[in-house]
């Protein structure tokens, strides 16, 4: 199978990389405004190949990507250090504006997977230009919040001492400075998360639920400082995903696609909880959040509303 990626930067490249340690797909077409950065990413991660899976990894241009089943964008520019993700909007709705149709054009069939930030803002845009092409909204999804409940899940696991494949936790709302930890409905193991702690005698106090919150919500930050970008993390989920789609896996994530309504605020793209498969978005499950995370959610939304809108999209 055939996974497109453009924009083949710290995240792009990386994603790839990730796909061939993880053997997910059969070739992979990385196309860049940069023709000699794509050309050199593929041919360094193809010398990779022997280590790892048989895949094919080659640079490309846009009618190379015919047949793909998955195509990631990861074009435009990334934070600097201090500037926000919502920081990068109008930059980046020019990128998309002509990367989008001619993705579109060539690979009609594929499932869209959106990582360039906002990435709630760019999915929604993505989604917008993809009516053109009657393309389902089902097959128009971002990265959301796969990153951050990565986070939220490795920090409790290492909080509880235990493996982050026990523990069920999500990261809903923006992928930024607003999103929701859904620490109401946390479990681990089966139990809910204080049942837990308390078992295993490490009950998790008012400031270390405060510190984690703060590491989950302004890890990017402190990782741009250190060292300019974030690529693991992401590039890792973006493989994870294609693996989910490629082989309908039918895993529940929390993607970002748009919503006809979310506590109230209408039109608006940001993530909860979906059930994934091979032809993207299968089933949406908002979550029985309390009244605090649900009021969080609330104002989350409004702020991916408000900032579509800043940018003229009124659909
Ligand atoms: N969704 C998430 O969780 C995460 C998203 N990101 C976002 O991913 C995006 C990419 O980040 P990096 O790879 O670090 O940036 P980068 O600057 O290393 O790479 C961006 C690439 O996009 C290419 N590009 C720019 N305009 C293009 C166009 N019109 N057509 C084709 N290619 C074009 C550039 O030539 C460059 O190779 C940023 O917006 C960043 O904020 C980064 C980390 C996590
Ligand atoms: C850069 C970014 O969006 C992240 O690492 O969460």
């Amino acid at each position: 199978m055939k996974i497109g990626i453009v924009g083949c930067g710290f995240v792009g490249a990386t994603a790839a990389y990730a796909m061939v340690m993880r053997g997910v797909g059969r070739k992979i077409v990385m196309v860049d405004l940069n023709r000699d950065r794509a050309r050199a990413e593929a041919a360094d991660i193809s010398h990779a190949v022997p280590f790892a899976h048989a895949l094919e990894v080659t640079a490309g241009e846009y009618e190379d990507l015919n047949g793909a089943s998955l195509v990631v964008i990861a074009a435009g520019v990334g934070q600097k250090p201090g500037e926000s993700r919502l920081q990068l909007l109008e930059r980046n709705a020019a990128v998309f504006r002509s990367v989008i149709p001619a993705v579109l054009k060539h690979a009609g069939e594929a499932v869209l997977l959106v990582a360039t930030n906002p990435v709630d803002i760019m999915t929604h845009l993505a989604a917008a230009l993809a009516r053109d092409f009657r393309i389902p909204r089902s097959r128009i999804i971002g990265t959301g919040t796969t990153l951050d409940t990565a986070r939220f899940r490795s920090l409790l696991s290492n909080a509880l001492g235990i493996d982050p494949r026990h523990v069920h936790a999500h990261v809903v709302g923006e992928h930024g400075d607003s999103e929701v930890l859904g620490w109401s409905l946390v479990t681990v193991g089966g139990m809910p998360l204080e049942t837990f702690a308390k078992r295993r005698s490490l009950p998790l106090h008012p400031d270390q639920i405060a510190s984690i919150d703060h590491q989950v919500r302004h890890a990017a930050y402190k990782i741009i400082a250190g060292k300019q970008a974030t690529y693991y993390g992401i590039g890792s989920a973006i493989a994870n995903v294609a693996d989910v789609i490629l082989n309908d896996r039918r895993s529940i994530l929390t993607l970002c696609t748009p919503l006809v309504d979310c506590e109230g605020v209408g039109n608006v793209t940001l993530s909860l909880p979906h059930l994934i498969g091979g032809s993207g978005i299968l089933e949406t499950f908002p979550p029985t959040l309390d009244e605090r995370e649900r009021r969080a959610l609330r104002e989350s939304a409004q702020i991916v509303r408000n900032s579509i809108e800043s940018i003229g999209m009124h659909g």
